[in-house]
This record gives structure tokens, C-alpha cells and sequence, in this order.
């Protein structure tokens, strides 16, 4: 049986990817900052929570990450700790790099002194890629990260690939693009979206108030991204791979797949405030997974159409459960 200690275990990604472990018979050791019942919905949610060890600590201290990792000597650790909201890096910028480039450093260092044949994912970022007017990006592309959330992300990325070529550890970064699904927060404008439009769609609200509606984004399907990260470290050598569906949408157009899905008409609810714009924001992504594609043998179903309808039917899945329906 095969061990994985999960760094950020209660978040989206990290129940997923537990799921995944699972049913592939590993051992999964679960860390996150906190254990109470409130933080733990996800796994709730997955109703896999009783089948995960769970240790209460972060990957910012950089002992207790040592101690986890002696003492469970894993086949492979997957780092997805760290906040991941763009918005809020911007309000907390000094918590972001800690959190996400001293973190990711922890545990390179912890698996460069133990000296373990271990396996390490770090959750990279599109955002690392920034602004690149309109090209499609690449492994090769050049970083240009318009975020602390992204320049934190980009240093972490370069960090793995150093100890990569310094040390010869087996470490991976996934440049993940958007990726999102039932167990994503509110924070994120997918949710917000979907969450809000089924209110109004029960007549519990009438308005959904938003930033920049003119972006265009990848959106994914989160299930199938925990997939890539597995993939990654199963190859005989180390490599960063973009993970992304490869198609791109405009926020305009996932609102109106969203509100279409309710049979409504977004035109008439939704309004923008100044107050959802972020001091410097990506306007256009696009990328080309097809590296992934050759070398993993992974490929995206769903696109962001389909993230959107699937979405709205979970949110409505859930509704329904919780008005006992
Ligand atoms: N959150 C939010 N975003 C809004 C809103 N209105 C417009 N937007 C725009 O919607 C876009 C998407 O915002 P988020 O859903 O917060 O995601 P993100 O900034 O693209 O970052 C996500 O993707 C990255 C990978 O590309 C991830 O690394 C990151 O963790 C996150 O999941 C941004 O351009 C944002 O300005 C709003 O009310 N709320």
C-alpha cells in the first residue's frame, strides 16, 4: 500500500485528490491548519473524512513538516497549502508568499535533508503566466505574473525546479488553470455566480453583484485536474506540465450558460462595482495543454460550458438535500 501525505487537505483540490488516493488504496495522511468540524465540510461533503488520518498542522513550520514526513516516510507528498484566492493576495500579499513560496521551501528542504526516495507535486499556477496578451501558453512561455498571489506561485515554481537540477529530487510543478466545482467557495466567481443565480432563480435574491465581467478565463472541471497531479508522479522523471482544458470563455459567456441553465435571463440581474475590481487583473488566458496530453495521456472532457451547467446542477443537488426534497 502506497502512502501520500496531502499538504492543504480540506480545500477543493485536496478532496479530490484524497478521493482519488483512496480509491486507488493508498494510505492518506491529511494536514491542515485546522481540524475542526467546520473546516472539514469538503471531506464531509466527499463523505471521506473517516478515511483519512488527519494531523492539525501547517507547512509553515518547517519542524513539524519534517516530523510528519520522517514519520510517515510517504511515496509521494502533494503540496497544496497556501491561500489561493488572487483577490485577497492583494489585501494580504506578505501572508500569500509566506504561505505558498516558505511552505513550498519546507518541504524541499525537508525531503533534500531526510534524503527519502519520495515524490513531490507542488500545486502551481496559469497565473504565473500573467498577463501574455492574447498568447497561448506554453511550458515555455515566459512567467509575467500580475498578482502576489502569482509572483508567489512563480517563486515556488522556480524553487522545485532548482532542487530538480541541484539535488535530483523527483518534484513536479502543474501549472493548473481555473478549475472549479461544487466544493469551490464563494470567493471564487464561478460560485458566486452559480450560488447567487439559484437564489434568485428561488426568488431569495435579485441581484448578483460583480467585477470585470470582460475577462475570459479556462475553466475546468476539478475532479479531472487531481487526475493530472497522480499522473505527474508516476513518470519515471520529473517535469512541469500546464494543465488546462485549452478552451477559453469569456466570464460573460459563463454567466449566461449559468442563468440560462435556470431559465433566466442574467441581463436583467446582474450589475458591476468598482468594488469586485482588483488593482491589476489578467485580462485573457489561453493555453496549450497538449503536453499533457503527449506525456501524461491526460486530456480535459469538460470545458467551461459544461462547468457552468454542472455546477448549477450540484448547487441544486445541494439545495435539495438541505430542504430535506
Ligand atoms: N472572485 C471574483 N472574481 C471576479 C468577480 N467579478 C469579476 N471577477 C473576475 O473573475 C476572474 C476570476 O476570478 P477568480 O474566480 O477569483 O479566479 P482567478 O483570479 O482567475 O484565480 C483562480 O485561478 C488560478 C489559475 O488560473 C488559480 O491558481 C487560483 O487559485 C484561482 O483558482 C478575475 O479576473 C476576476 O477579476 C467577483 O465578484 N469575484
Amino acid at each position: 500500500m502506497k502512502t501520500a501525505v496531502i499538504f492543504g487537505v480540506s480545500g477543493q483540490d485536496g478532496a479530490f485528490l484524497s478521493r482519488l488516493l483512496l480509491e486507488k488504496q493508498y494510505r492518506v495522511i491529511g494536514v491542515c491548519r485546522n481540524t475542526g468540524n467546520a473546516f472539514l465540510n469538503n471531506l464531509d461533503l466527499l463523505n471521506i473524512r473517516h478515511r483519512i488520518e488527519l494531523i492539525p498542522s501547517s507547512i509553515g513550520h518547517f519542524d513539524h513538516v519534517k516530523q510528519i514526513v520522517q514519520e510517515y516516510k510517504p511515496d509521494e507528498i502533494y503540496n497544496l497549502a497556501g491561500q489561493s484566492s488572487v483577490s485577497r493576495s492583494f489585501e494580504e500579499p506578505v501572508a500569500t508568499f509566506e504561505g505558498i513560496s516558505m511552505g513550498t521551501l519546507n518541504l524541499l528542504e525537508t525531503v533534500r535533508t531526510l534524503n527519502l526516495p519520495v515524490k513531490l507535486y507542488n500545486a502551481g499556477s496559469g497565473d504565473c503566466f500573467g498577463n501574455i496578451k492574447g498568447q497561448v501558453a506554453t511550458e515555455e512561455t515566459r512567467f509575467n505574473p500580475a498578482s502576489p498571489y502569482g509572483v508567489a506561485k512563480a517563486c515556488a515554481f522556480w524553487q522545485v525546479a532548482a532542487y530538480r537540477d541541484a539535488y535530483g529530487i523527483f518534484a513536479c510543478t502543474g501549472l493548473l488553470f481555473n478549475h472549479e466545482s461544487y466544493l469551490r467557495p464563494a470567493q471564487f466567481v464561478t460560485q458566486k455566480i452559480v450560488k447567487t443565480a439559484c437564489r434568485i432563480a428561488h426568488g431569495k435574491c435579485s441581484e448578483l453583484i460583480l467585477g470585470n465581467i470582460g475577462i475570459e478565463r479556462d475553466w475546468g472541471w476539478a475532479p479531472e485536474y487531481v487526475v493530472a497531479m497522480w499522473k505527474m508522479l508516476q513518470q519515471e522523471t520529473p517535469d512541469d506540465y500546464i494543465i488546462a482544458t485549452g478552451t477559453t470563455i469569456s466570464l460573460e459567456d459563463f454567466i449566461r450558460a449559468v442563468f440560462q441553465r435556470l431559465n433566466l435571463d442574467w441581463k436583467k440581474y446582474v450589475t458591476t462595482d468598482h468594488r469586485f475590481l482588483r488593482p491589476s487583473d489578467i485580462a485573457t488566458i489561453r493555453a496549450n495543454p497538449q503536453k499533457a496530453e503527449d506525456r501524461l495521456g491526460w486530456k480535459a472532457k469538460f470545458t467551461g460550458y459544461d462547468v457552468a451547467r454542472m455546477m448549477v446542477e450540484a448547487e441544486l443537488n445541494i439545495e435539495g438535500n438541505q430542504l430535506g426534497l
